[in-house]
């Protein structure tokens, strides 16, 4: 079958998936989108605005994408399935796959953490489910602003396991660079020492590139990898780079004083003034967050090889307070995550 006629499904419209399924409809492939209610009707509304670092604004006119909030609808005829919900929602979702789709529809996790894949194959069957990792950040615009926008905010390239032939370039498009890699968990592994961030950005409130430039917030995050690689190493986890530093090194940028960091780590601060962390978002919009999948991951695989994590531990009661308090990202000091 022919690029063009495969239907691809994106499954939980927000960020990621607006901005994937966005770029694949500007490149003609064809595209479903299964959203909540909300974002259906802002779409089908207003239509869908795509941007991105490098220059690129373009615009879906409203009528020419497929968007529903019925899942049976969205699923019946997929051929790929590209998971873009929240760790929270993906049984669920898992659960409208198996009740709608094909048996033979593809499909790839494009979630953060290290679980997800599995989590869909357990509940998948014989179907074909592959990992995949997204390493840019996505701003979406405010509820209730038309036409929905969403913005690629950072760098890279998305990597997807390597079983499926022809699955890269079918999803390899103009604004979305995708590859694939052989070693699905090592990558994931590495992408979650870099989410180990998301939770300094939510805490702090800060855009990213603000508090990346800030060392005292840049510690606290080399403290939390340090933490992690102890606890991967004990486990014989080897997580793999992401975005060019060699894992067992970051902890080593991100202590240099600011004037040196800025000077070496210039790709890794091409980041757009808006961009903060999905996290951010959570706390923004008072929905629970994936700290239990990120942090907590980590948390345990310490646990069970003995290695002390008492920062990320600190930092996972703080965002757990925050989710609680519904406040918003508290807007925390460096020093009060410290303690
Ligand atoms: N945002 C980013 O920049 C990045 C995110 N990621 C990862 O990508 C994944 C997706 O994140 P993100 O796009 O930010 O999340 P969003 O919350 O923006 O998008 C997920 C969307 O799926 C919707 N949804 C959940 N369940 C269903 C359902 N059954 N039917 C239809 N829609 C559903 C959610 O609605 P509702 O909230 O109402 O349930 C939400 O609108 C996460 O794992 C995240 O960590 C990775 C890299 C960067
Ligand atoms: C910011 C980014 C790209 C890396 O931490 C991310 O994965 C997220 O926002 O969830």
């Amino acid at each position: 079958m022919a690029n063009a006629e495969k239907t691809i499904v994106i499954a939980g419209a927000g960020s990621i998936g607006c901005y994937v399924g966005g770029c694949l409809a500007l490149a003609g492939r064809k595209v479903v989108f299964l959203a909540r209610s909300r974002i259906a009707e802002a779409v089908l509304d207003g239509g869908l605005r795509v941007t991105d670092l490098d220059g690129r604004d373009r615009s879906i006119k409203p009528g020419a994408l497929s968007v529903t909030a019925d899942p049976a609808a969205a699923l019946a005829n997929a051929d790929v399935v590209l998971v873009t919900v929240k760790n929270g929602a993906t049984e669920e979702m898992a659960a409208l796959i198996a009740a709608h789709a094909r048996g033979d529809a593809v499909v790839v996790s494009l979630q953060n953490g290290v679980g997800n894949a599995d989590r869909l194959r357990a509940r998948l069957g014989s179907r074909l489910v592959l990992a995949g990792m997204v390493p840019f950040n996505v701003v979406q615009s405010a509820e209730g602003n038309l036409p929905l926008h969403v913005h690629r905010a950072s760098d890279g390239k998305v990597m997807i396991e390597d079983r499926m032939a022809g699955l890269a370039s079918l999803l390899d498009v103009e604004g979305l660079a995708v590859e694939t890699h052989a070693d699905m968990k090592a990558v994931q592994w590495g992408k979650l020492l870099i989410n180990l961030n998301n939770a300094l950005v939510a805490l702090s409130g800060l855009p990213l590139a603000s508090e990346l430039a800030d060392r005292r917030w840049r510690l606290i995050l080399a403290v939390q990898i340090d933490e992690a690689l102890a606890a991967m190493k004990a486990s014989h986890i080897a997580p793999v780079r992401i975005g060019g530093l060699r894992p067992g090194l970051l902890p080593k940028l991100l202590r240099l004083p600011d004037w040196l960091f800025r000077l070496v780590a210039r790709r890794m601060l091409a980041i757009d003034p808006q961009a903060r962390s999905s996290m951010w978002d959570d706390l923004q919009r008072g929905r629970p967050t994936e700290i239990g999948d990120l942090q907590g991951t980590v948390l345990s695989l310490a646990e069970k090889a003995g290695t002390p994590a008492p920062l990320l531990k600190r930092v996972t009661a703080l965002v757990r307070q925050a989710e609680l308090e519904k406040r918003g990202p508290p807007g925390l000091t460096p020093e009060a995550v410290t303690g």
